[in-house]
């Protein structure tokens, strides 16, 4: 199977994993990027099951709705029972690496609301230590240099990523060379720099289930 095939595949088990518990009141957290994008699609012959949705970016948030389902702000629900998105890496502790698509502090914020976060990814992402994939972090624009010294101290290499402003109007740091030991800690101390947002360590809040396609099928794997 290719590797979008392997992402059609986690989407379609998504569903399945949700289905069951969709009721006329539920709200879906809803990610961003390529793989979030293909469960988003199969959710539309249930759109009539289920409320609506709270999306992670404006891009999502446009599918969501080209499709006919609701989008509501998030500040007018309560806790979502479900919260459905990507990886860049995942770990066996089902702590990740997002913000490839520079969607990491919103998709932070609906995950943190989250009674259950499903990871879907093909098997490219899995991996024995976060960090091969450069870790993206949200800065204040005014503090990006600042922060940049920061990282350097930290041991990475950041890397400005020209060009991106993101849904918060802020930019994007991104750390290379940056194998991280401790994901938990580190995340805790880049979130401590002055003028960070966020970052895209999700170590704190992990995934619940990690949906993962490889040529055998998909593998269903929880943290407990
Ligand atoms: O900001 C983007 C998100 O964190 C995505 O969930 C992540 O980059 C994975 O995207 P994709 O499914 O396209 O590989």
């Amino acid at each position: 199977m290719t590797q979008d095939e392997l992402k059609a595949a986690v989407a379609d088990k998504a569903i399945n994993e949700i289905e069951p518990w969709l009721e006329q009141d539920t709200v879906l957290g809803i990610g961003t990027g390529s793989t979030a994008n293909l469960f988003i699609d199969r959710l539309k012959p249930l759109r009539d099951r289920f409320r609506g949705a709270v999306a992670s970016s404006e891009a999502s948030a446009q599918r969501l709705k080209s499709l006919g389902i609701d989008v509501f702000e998030l500040n007018s629900v309560g806790t979502l029972p479900f919260y459905i998105d990507g990886a860049d890496e995942v770990n066996a502790n089902l702590q990740m690496i997002k913000g490839g698509g520079a969607a990491l502090t919103r998709e932070k914020i609906v995950a943190a609301c989250a009674e259950r976060f499903i990871c879907i990814a093909d098997h490219s992402k899995y991996v024995s230590q976060l960090g091969n994939f450069p870790l993206p972090v949200e800065v204040i624009p005014m503090a990006r240099s600042y922060v940049a010294r920061q990282l350097v101290g930290l041991g990475a290499e950041p890397v400005y990523r020209q060009g991106v402003v993101t849904d918060n109007g802020n930019q994007i740091i991104d750390c290379y060379d940056f194998m991280i030991d401790d994901p938990l800690a580190m995340e805790a101390k880049l979130n401590a720099i002055v003028g960070v947002v966020t970052n895209g360590l999700f170590a704190d809040r992990g995934a619940d289930v990690l949906l993962l396609g490889n040529q055998e099928g998909v593998e269903r794997i929880t943290t407990c």
